[in-house]
């Protein structure tokens, strides 16, 4: 994406950002409340209005309604998951092919995402309401994989998780890396995203402030940096 913005009602959240997520790539993106970290996945899926340049494969997607937008290849798990608490597991499952570019395989994908989320499998026939927090996250990225994206993005898929469900949902995500799926993950555990993704941009108002590697999660200067934004 180049020179990304977004404003609400002329006041700019997002005020030109540029930054790539190269084929099965995960990048962090980290910053305070308000930073504007919502905004730019938002933007990515055409759910706010933004000028730039957003660019998937190649393809020019500024702009697009979210389910055009779906079947180039991009999918969002929102904040707070969005799980339809009255229908089963598997029927929430199941509302992640509407977002195929073709229906054939889905079958498949739907054995292989069960297979990665065996805790889905168990509860397949179960409302997802009655699923805790950590397994309705494992359903959202589950729903989501469904769609068969180039680029997972997340939002803050820790928020409100033990530790011991963030764990889970990490490892989740790391099996789907493991699948060459390219992944944007927002979050606000700076430190957990830096060391987990292979690059993290630091969002201050706005604004990107820093790119950082794994290996900044044990400098404590840069993270200080990353924290503060100074
Ligand atoms: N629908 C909206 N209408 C008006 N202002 C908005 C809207 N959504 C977000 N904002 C404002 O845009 C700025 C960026 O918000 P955004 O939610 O993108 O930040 P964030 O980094 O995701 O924060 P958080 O971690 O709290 O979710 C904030 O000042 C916020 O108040």
């Amino acid at each position: 994406m180049y020179r990304l913005e977004v404003r609400y009602s002329g006041v700019p959240a997002v005020k030109g950002i540029s930054f790539t997520v190269g084929r099965g790539e995960t990048v962090g993106l980290i910053g305070p409340n308000g930073a504007g970290k919502s905004s730019t996945l938002q933007a990515l899926m055409g759910a706010v209005r933004c000028t730039g340049d957003v660019r998937l494969g190649g393809a020019d997607i500024t702009g697009l309604p979210p389910e055009t937008v779906i079947r180039r290849g991009l999918a969002l798990v929102p904040e707070g998951r969005h799980i339809f608490g009255d229908l089963s597991v598997r029927n929430n499952l199941r509302l992640g092919l509407v977002g195929r570019r073709d229906r054939a395989g889905s079958a498949e994908d739907l054995e292989a995402v069960l297979e990665l989320f065996p805790v889905l499998r168990e509860f397949a026939d179960r409302a997802a309401g009655l699923l805790s927090g950590g397994q309705q996250q494992q359903l959202a990225i589950g729903r989501a994989l469904l769609a068969r994206p180039d680029v997972l993005m997340l939002d803050e898929p820790s928020l409100g998780l033990s530790p011991t469900a963030v764990d889970t949902v990490f490892e989740a995500l790391e099996a789907v890396r493991a699948q060459g799926t390219a992944v944007l993950v927002v979050e606000q555990r700076a430190e957990f995203t830096i060391a987990f993704a292979d690059r993290t941009y630091v969002l201050h108002d706005g604004e990107i402030t820093l790119e950082l590697t794994p290996e900044a999660a044990d400098d404590e200067a840069l993270l200080t940096k990353a924290y503060f934004g100074s």
